[in-house]
């Protein structure tokens, strides 16, 4: 990675001279609001992406849902606001890559079927600094992403949160009271499930509406003999999804070629298209697109 952060990568050579974005004042909360809120009513859906926990897949989930919606023909921005583990970008294919700014404000990276992706990786020096940031930072960096950033006219902006219920995941509440909903992703395990409760529990107490929970890991099979293994335990997702009153909108493989894809930084949907895995997530979005186009 080079030394300067805000270098602009090719293909994608802007069409206003780049500007160095440490050069750009910062805006009165109030300006960065209004428009915030003018960005955000040219996105029709804004689908927040929770895990209770970490670890459990929620950024490999995000990505190639917001893939597979993509590829239906819809367009789709995706922001990473996960600020302590940004991995959308690796799994997604552009990491690397930098974020401009024009006139106009910051440009997104643009990923595979033109998904636009901002996240604070593109920003960061190297590959291991740290983000040290206390909430209030946090949340005029999530305010600055969606108020400041160049999304254009979106079907779907999917926002890929750190896990827990922490600053990050109030501070969107907060700033888009319009939000679509919420997708919650697990692992079928005991101490994954109970966090999840917590985070359908966050949903109801800010009035988000909860699209449903996928099963991230849910199964393995076994390439040698085909015969499938429930490796955290067998039907918890359904269980718990029953219990909580929410669908459970699919349920994806732990599979090495999924790890393997992911670090090596190959956007998984794009590389393994006829794989069960993107077939899955070819079905969990078209249950969202049902439950948020249609009602
Ligand atoms: N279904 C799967 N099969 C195999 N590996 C997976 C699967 N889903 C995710 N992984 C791997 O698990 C690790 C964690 O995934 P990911 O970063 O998406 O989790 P996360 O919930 O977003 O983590 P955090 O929010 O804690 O940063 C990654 O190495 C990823 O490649």
């Amino acid at each position: 990675m080079s030394d300067n952060p805000f270098r602009m990568s090719s293909p994608q050579q802007p069409t206003k001279q780049p500007r160095d974005l440490r050069k750009v004042q910062p805006q009165a909360p109030q300006a960065v609001d209004m428009k915030l809120q003018l960005r955000m009513k040219r996105v029709k859906y804004k689908i927040a992406i929770l895990s209770g926990k970490g670890g459990v897949g929620k950024s490999f989930v995000s990505s190639n849902l917001a893939m597979a919606i993509a590829a239906s023909g819809r367009k789709v921005g995706i922001v990473d606001v996960d600020f302590h583990g940004p991995s959308v970008p690796k799994m997604l294919g552009v990491r690397g890559q930098y974020l401009t700014a024009d006139d106009n404000g910051i440009n997104p990276v643009t990923g595979p079927f033109n998904i636009k992706v901002v996240s604070i990786d593109f920003l960061l020096p190297k590959d291991d600094t740290p983000v040290v940031w206390r909430g209030a930072i946090k949340h005029t960096a999530i305010r600055q992403f969606l108020g400041d950033v160049n999304w254009g006219e979106l079907d779907y902006l999917f926002i890929d949160m750190p896990p827990g219920t922490g600053d990050e995941a109030l501070s969107i509440a907060q700033l888009i009271p319009n939000l679509t909903g919420m997708v919650i992703v697990t692992i079928p395990s005991e101490v994954s499930t109970l966090a999840v409760k917590r985070s359908i529990n966050f949903a109801k107490t800010v009035n988000a509406k909860i699209i449903g929970v996928v099963e991230n890991m849910s199964h393995f099979v076994c390439p040698d003999s085909g015969k499938t293994y429930f490796i955290f335990g067998e039907g918890r997702g359904k269980k718990m999804a029953d219990e909580m009153g929410v669908p459970l909108l699919g349920q994806v493989p732990l599979d090495p070629i999924i790890a393997k894809a992911n670090d090596m930084g190959e956007p998984f949907f794009v590389k393994y298209p006829e794989s069960p895995t993107s077939k899955e997530f070819m079905s969990i979005a078209q249950k969202i697109i049902n439950n948020v186009e249609v009602n």
